[in-house]
């Protein structure tokens, strides 16, 4: 860790790279890569502009033009190149030589490329561009004017003058080498920036730090109209952008609003507002910060005022929340006042679960006995009837409609499949947990359910077997009505003659469609039940993509009946209200089922929807309580699943004391959160750091000998520092598979065996290397293992699958691609997650950004 920091000072100056940059690893920086905040579908069909990444941190170098001074700087910065002057603030940390920025640059356009190095600036400008004939356009530049006419305002006329000479060896007619130039001009990135720098000064010089997620999307986004409001909105109106009902309303970006901390650091942009203006701006980021610290979607007008009375006079603060009620920023219920699309998204909710429990009923005929037997008796429901059906009807099918399934409203505690009998004193003999027996009851009847429980009560289980239960019913009800429709002599000749599809080569339509608010979760989910499970956020996305992109087919969605959302706790009011409306709206939503914690602490968004939804549902008899665990894993371990991830420290049911040379055995059976004490520091001969270090790695050298610690599948270290972390993954990764974890140039190395975590969410196919380009164009070969048909590239892979931060992996085999007998590129298998992904592989370069040895994994609390 730096030490304090001992001035901070503003440089101005150009961008140049710096020499000792080397790519960042990225590990834990998460913040960089943080998905962009949830938008409503219906706003991304409207095409604003969406939220990006923060830019990646990197080094540069900035020659300070008061003091000339050479500064390496790390931060982040959106664009790079010579040809932009930034303002910066730094800070210099005690003992580093490696000034930190603070915030983020001003840009400023070097429009007339910098005199007297415009043949150097242009050089390399037009080298980011990629542009081909760079050497004979700047030779000619130097043969018919001259450098010093040359800047970036008269650039696209000079090229495309240079096109136009004959004689220039131009392949093309006049016509289309201008079309050429255009292209070029219009379309790659940094000639876009450039082009924007010089309409939109102010855009240039204020985005980066009122918008950073949106800067890099703007400016390379063309949308002149934008931009321009924006750059008048920043001479004349800046309050505007600090609201994002307003920029939506008025420029079409997706939310997006400045804070008011980032409006603090652009004093030019301050004077330019009235007190009220800025009132309005401060009460605004008093109400968002306390809704989402208290996690309501309202805060009292009393309290609010009172927040900000260090700021303002009741009277103003009143006469600033009157101004954002008039620009349907807030709205106000009783004494409160709400963010206005907080309170439109929970009345969406309530009006959407209205309009689902007010649709015609649609009672599952299930005997959910049947379905918790089947699970407690831990047999799949096939292998049970299979073995019933074996003594049963001779077509082997035994279920004849009618009387296939339990009438729920006489109980349930039969059983009348034909056949079945033999089940039924099965099924009695299995004790079944009652709670479960009515949830699933519920879930039948009604069309809302929310079923809340510690983790481990069988939530999912309990939901899932029911939904392949009925899945297995609606099979043999087709399979009957197909046999009895070819046994019919009357079918019409067209019919008959229609080829028979394999149930495989129909695209299955989504009935039941299982979501989660995280990727993570829905990954849970995946594995956990064996369906597919999608984020909420996919679910919407996918409407969005459908619509401005899929014209011949339905959306994916539009047959689901039922949506079971896992994880309630988490899930944000906005983006469940938009899930659910575009369900009800263009899908075929009859049922609803919540499942989570009430218990638990609620999303760190604003809202609690599942402790109201639930509260709301009970009374109804909609909603229970799940009590008993049946997860066979420890409690404690599953208790500390949930405290680790609530950031409380965990609890254990053992404490090991090592001492300075231990040996073994050491003995903790049946132990399953453990505590290690490393010996007392004794000041001995080395620095307190080192022995610290000497200490632990001989303590899990040790541990690491004992018969638990023999896989590395069913142990986990956990270390509350970075520092730590590293050096029981050095120690476990020698242990293990034989190698540490980082080369001599501190790049992780990787190796199969090793246990490795994704550190940053992606989707699978941008990992991979694209099929033509890289692997056929380049004359790329493979050499694997892997039989052929196992190996998979980029456009083999469904684009949805998406790796989790957090989740974990061991890696199974590796092969290489070698490219033009140059370079060489290594494709890892990881251990198979999820269970449509068999073989998945990742590219080594890719593979250091996403993944890290998680042998011990840093719970930093
Ligand atoms: N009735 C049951 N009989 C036997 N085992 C069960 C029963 N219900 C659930 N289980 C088992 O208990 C374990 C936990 O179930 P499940 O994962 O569905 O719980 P959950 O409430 O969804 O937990 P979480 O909230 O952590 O996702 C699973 O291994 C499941 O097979």
């Amino acid at each position: 860790m730096a030490g304090p920091c001992v001035h901070l000072r503003e440089l101005r100056g150009p961008l140049h790279p710096d020499k000792d940059d080397t790519e960042e690893e990225c590990v834990q920086e998460e913040d960089g890569d943080r998905d962009s905040e949830f938008v409503d579908a219906e706003e991304l069909c409207s095409g604003g502009i969406q939220a990006g990444s923060l830019p990646g941190r990197a080094r540069v170098s900035i020659p300070d033009e008061l003091t000339k001074e050479q500064c390496p700087v790390r931060g982040r910065f959106p664009l790079l190149g010579p040809w932009w002057r930034v303002k910066v603030r730094v800070v210099k940390p005690v003992r580093s030589k490696i000034y930190q920025a603070q915030g983020f640059p001003s840009y400023f356009l070097q429009s007339d490329m910098s005199p007297p190095h415009q043949k150097n600036i242009c050089s390399l400008f037009l080298k980011e561009c990629g542009y081909e004939r760079r050497d004979e356009f700047l030779k000619w530049v130097e043969r018919v004017s001259s450098y010093e006419k040359l800047n970036f305002e008269n650039l696209p006329d000079t090229l495309r003058r240079f096109d136009r000479e004959p004689g220039e060896k131009n392949k093309g007619t006049p016509t289309e080498n201008e079309q050429d130039v255009r292209r070029f001009v219009n379309s790659l990135i940094p000639f876009v920036c450039v082009m924007t720098a010089l309409k939109f000064p102010k855009v240039m010089e204020f985005l980066p730090t009122l918008f950073p997620r949106h800067f890099r999307r703007l400016i390379g986004s063309s949308s002149e109209e934008v931009l321009q409001r924006i750059e008048e909105a920043l001479g004349t109106h800046p309050w505007k952008l600090g609201f994002r009902r307003v920029t939506y309303r008025q420029m079409k970006l997706l939310s997006c609003e400045a804070s008011w901390t980032a409006f603090s650091q652009c004093p030019s942009l301050l004077q330019l507002m009235t007190p009220l203006q800025k009132n309005a701006l401060v009460v605004y980021a008093k109400l968002r910060q306390t809704c989402r610290e208290d996690g309501h979607t309202c805060v009292e007008v009393e309290a609010l005022t009172s927040a900000v009375a260090q700021n303002m006079s009741f009277q103003e603060a009143c006469e600033s929340l009157e101004f954002m009620k008039d620009l349907d920023v807030v709205t106000y219920e009783k004494d409160c006042v709400f963010l206005s699309e907080l309170y439109q998204a929970e009345q969406g909710i309530a009006s959407s679960i209205c309009d689902l429990i007010n649709r015609p009923p649609w009672h599952l005929q299930v005997d959910v006995k049947k379905v918790l037997a089947s699970i407690s008796s831990g047999k799949p429901e096939d292998s049970r009837r299979a073995e019933a059906a074996e003594g049963s009807e001779p077509d082997g099918m035994g279920l004849a409609q009618g009387e296939s399934v339990a009438d729920p409203q006489d109980g349930g505690d039969h059983v009348r499949i034909d056949g079945d009998h033999e089940m039924s004193a099965d099924i009695c003999d299995v004790p079944l947990d009652q709670d479960q027996v009515v949830a699933l009851e519920m879930i039948c009847a009604k069309a809302v359910t929310v079923l809340s429980g510690k983790g481990g009560c069988g939530k999912t289980t309990i939901v899932s077997h029911l939904f392949k239960h009925v899945e297995q019913l609606e099979e043999k009800e087709v399979q009957q009505a197909c046999k009895d429709f070819e046994l019919d002599g009357d079918a019409s000749e067209e019919w008959l003659a229609f080829p028979k599809q394999s149930p495989a080569a129909v695209d299955k339509a989504i009935d039941v469609l299982l979501t989660a608010p995280t990727g993570k979760a829905a990954s849970l989910l995946r594995q956990k039940t064996d369906l597919p499970a999608y984020t909420l956020y996919q679910v919407s996305y996918s409407f969005y993509f459908w619509k401005k992109h899929v014209v011949d087919k339905p959306w994916k969605f539009s047959t689901v009946r039922v949506l079971v959302v896992d994880e309630g706790s988490l899930v944000s009011v906005g983006i469940f209200n938009s899930v659910l409306k575009l369900l009800c709206d263009h899908a075929k939503l009859s049922k609803l089922i919540i499942l989570g914690d009430i218990r638990q602490l609620p999303s760190i968004e604003p809202g609690n929807m599942l402790q109201d939804v639930f509260e709301t549902l009970k009374a109804r008899g909609c909603a229970i309580e799940l009590k008993t665990n049946h997860r066979s894993e420890s409690q404690l371990i599953v208790d500390n699943a949930t405290r680790i991830s609530r950031r409380q420290f965990p609890e254990f049911d053992a404490e090991l004391n090592i001492s300075a040379s231990p040996t073994l055995p050491i003995s903790i059976q049946d132990k399953t959160f453990i505590f290690v004490r490393l010996p007392e520091e004794n000041g001995s001969s080395q620095s307190p750091k080192d022995e610290h270090r000497a200490n632990l790695y001989s303590a899990v050298k040790t541990l690491l000998q004992g018969k638990d610690f023999q896989s590395a599948k069913t142990s986990q270290f956990i270390a509350f520092r970075r520092q730590d972390c590293d050096l029981i993954n050095d120690c476990c990764s020698k242990h293990y598979v034989g190698h540490l974890i980082k080369d001599h140039d501190k790049k992780l190395i990787f190796a199969v065996n090793d246990k490795i975590c994704c550190t940053r969410n992606a989707y699978l196919a941008d990992l991979l290397p694209n099929d033509d380009r890289e692997a056929n164009g380049k004359g790329f070969d493979i050499v694997s293992d892997a039989a052929p048909s196992d190996f998979k590239t980029k456009q083999d892979f469904e684009s949805s699958i998406r790796l989790c931060n957090g989740e974990i992996f061991f890696i199974t085999g590796v092969s290489f691609i070698i490219g033009n007998n140059v370079c060489q590129l290594e494709i890892f298998f990881l251990s198979p997650r999820v269970h449509h992904i068999r073989d998945d592989i990742l590219v080594q370069c890719f593979f250091i950004r996403n993944f890290y040895i998680s042998f011990a994994m840093n719970i930093g609390l």
